[in-house]
């Protein structure tokens, strides 16, 4: 099996430098040389360890390296994808931060996919990754199946966050929202996948508990559609194979529909059902209280995961899209309103009998203001699709707080509380080392997101109203240029916002490193059956 590795090994370092050596272009070259240089590491690895004894893994203890692993890079890659926010929120307000000497490189067109994807593919994705790992487990009674697939599946992972990120700085992009990454990494990353949803399938096949909990239903829904919206999104046709430039399958509308189902079932399935899955699990064990109901649970994730398909065209309202399909996104996208709803009653209800927590826990509180922030984003995006609302909000900055109500308030802040929840346990310790820091977050935190959401409610509707103004013989009022003006000091708000969200980040990221640095004995991770 070593002799196997180290073959494939040596065939992946030559191939990648003869394709670093013919790249047609700048990021595939550079691609190929980082696979050709981790490939080359990995056989002097191998080589290394080739006839030292292999220890066996205890089948009764769970597999959380993979999981500590995740946890730590979550809170890196969300430190540093608040780190591109928030300079690119000042870029937009001070435009000399286009620096001359990085133009092509750092410029907002190329650093705000490197945000986008790293907030919500590196931070939620590992987020997501590392938690349903952990849950899957405990809920199973079962280690995580497949060996050391779940160590693939991190680094894996981790390789096409890399690729993708020096790909959009170096000019690699197929140009369609949360699915810039060009041919080669979306095969990546659909390898790596696959074998998530293999491992994740695994250890619920070999559970030891009668019952499937509701958090991996939501896990699992999350991990099969994002596999099914990738590959239908990605379908391209390269150029040249020793290029990074490929033309997409659709065109017209039909591409510009292809990608709005991926881009709205993006936040349905990445951004909502995953974190769900957190939901259901985190919460109630925080809280030391079960789950509200069950039934009702049931009821909202069928709902959900029906409603959430059909909703996309809402992003494409007034356009070359049919009216009918249009309607039929926004008649969706209204009745997404109530499973949404059903999830957050769910959660908060979870804490009948526990509500004096919201006051002496502040990861419970963390858990409720996600909560509050997920059901004010699902109120406001079934609003925002009715055509005649979005007639205002589209193509302005209310889109941008309704985004971030959604991804700093619920999926931001859910994410701290796993991760506070996460290590202590992960690295057998009591608590956290400080819970006034904890506190302090969460308060930097929600500042930064009232800032962030106010900020852009008001630029968004200004700028709208702006647009449309037109005088008493019909004329347009503003010129494209007076509304940017306007906008300034909103912008130094959002930015100001960004600021405090990154700070209480960096406070989460001292703590973490205190509690993990502190002497204590570890704690055996044997199994506990449905913990
Ligand atoms: C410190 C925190 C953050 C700051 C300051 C920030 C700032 C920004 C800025 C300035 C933009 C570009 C807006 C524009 O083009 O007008 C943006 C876009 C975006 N950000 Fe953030 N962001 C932050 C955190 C996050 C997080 C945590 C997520 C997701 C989990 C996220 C998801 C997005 C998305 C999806 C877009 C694109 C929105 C669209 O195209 O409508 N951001 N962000
Ligand atoms: C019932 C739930 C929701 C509905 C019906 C909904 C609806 C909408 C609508 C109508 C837009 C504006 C489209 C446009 O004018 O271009 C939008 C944009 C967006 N929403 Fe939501 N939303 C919901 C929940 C959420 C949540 C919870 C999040 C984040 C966690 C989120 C993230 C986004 C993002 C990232 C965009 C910007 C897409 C772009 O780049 O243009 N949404 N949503
Ligand atoms: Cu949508």
């Amino acid at each position: 099996m070593g002799y196997v590795r180290l073959i494939a090994f040596a065939l992946i370092a030559l191939i990648a430098a003869i394709a670093a050596d013919w790249g047609r272009d700048l990021a595939y070259s550079v691609h190929a040389a980082l696979v050709m240089i981790i490939a080359a590491g990995l056989f002097i690895w191998e080589l290394r360890r080739l006839d030292e004894p292999r220890a066996l893994a205890d089948p009764n203890e769970y597999l959380d390296g993979p999981i500590r692993a995740g946890v730590i890079a979550t809170a890196f890659w969300g430190v540093a994808g608040f780190l591109v926010g928030t300079f690119i929120a000042f870029q937009l307000a001070f435009p000399e931060l286009n620096f001359d000497w990085s133009e092509g490189y750092a410029n907002f067109g190329r650093l705000r996919p490197l945000h986008t994807s790293a907030v919500i593919f590196a931070f939620g994705g590992n987020a997501l990754i590392a938690t349903s790992f952990y849950v899957v487990q405990r809920t199973s009674a079962a280690r995580l199946w497949g060996g050391n697939a779940g160590w693939f599946v991190f680094w894996g992972y981790q390789l096409f966050i890399v690729l993708a990120a020096t790909g959009y700085l170096l000019g690699a992009t197929q140009s369609k929202e949360y699915a810039e990454p060009e041919w080669y990494v979306d095969i990546w990353l659909t390898i790596v996948w696959v074998v998530y949803l293999a491992v994740f399938l695994g250890t619920i096949l070999k559970r030891r508990e009668k019952h499937i909990y509701v958090a991996n239903w939501f896990f699992l829904a999350f991990i099969v559609t994002v596999a099914m919206l990738h590959v239908v999104n990605n379908l391209a046709i390269p150029v040249s194979i020793w290029g990074s430039k490929s033309v997409q399958l659709f065109a017209g509308v039909q591409d510009a529909m292809t990608q709005w189902w991926y881009g709205h079932n993006a936040v349905g399935f990445f951004l909502t059902a995953g974190f769900l899955g957190m939901m259901y699990y985190f919460v109630p064990k925080q809280a030391g209280r079960p789950v509200y109901s069950y039934k009702l649970s049931i009821i909202h994730f069928w709902a959900l995961i029906f409603l959430y398909i059909w909703a996309g065209p809402h992003h494409l309202h007034y356009t070359a899209l049919p009216d009918w399909a249009s309607t039929l996104g926004m008649v969706f996208s209204i009745m997404l309103w109530m499973p949404s709803w059903g999830g957050m009653i769910n959660g908060l209800m979870t804490l009948e009998g526990a509500w004096d927590k919201i006051r002496t826990d502040p990861i419970i509180r963390m858990f409720v203001a996600s909560l509050a922030f997920y059901g004010m984003s699902t109120f406001e995006g079934p609003m925002m699709s009715i055509r005649a609302v979005n007639s205002l909000s589209h193509y302005t900055d209310w889109t941008i707080g309704h985004v971030h109500s959604g991804a700093l308030g619920w999926n931001g802040l859910i994410t701290f509380g796993c991760l506070y929840f996460l290590v202590p346990k992960l690295w057998g310790r009591t608590q956290m080392h400080s819970m006034a820091a904890i506190n302090w977050h969460f308060w930097l935190a929600t500042l930064g997101i009232v800032l962030y959401a106010a900020s852009m409610w008001v630029t968004g509707i200004m700028e709208g109203l702006m647009w449309r103004e037109v005088d008493a013989q019909g004329f347009l009022v503003n010129s494209f240029a007076d509304t940017v003006a306007a906008k300034f000091p909103m912008y130094v708000v959002r930015g100001l916002g960004g600021v405090l969200y990154l700070s209480g980040a960096l406070i989460m990221v001292w703590n973490m490193w205190m509690t993990i640095r502190s002497p204590q004995s570890r704690v055996s991770a044997a199994h506990v059956p449905a913990e």
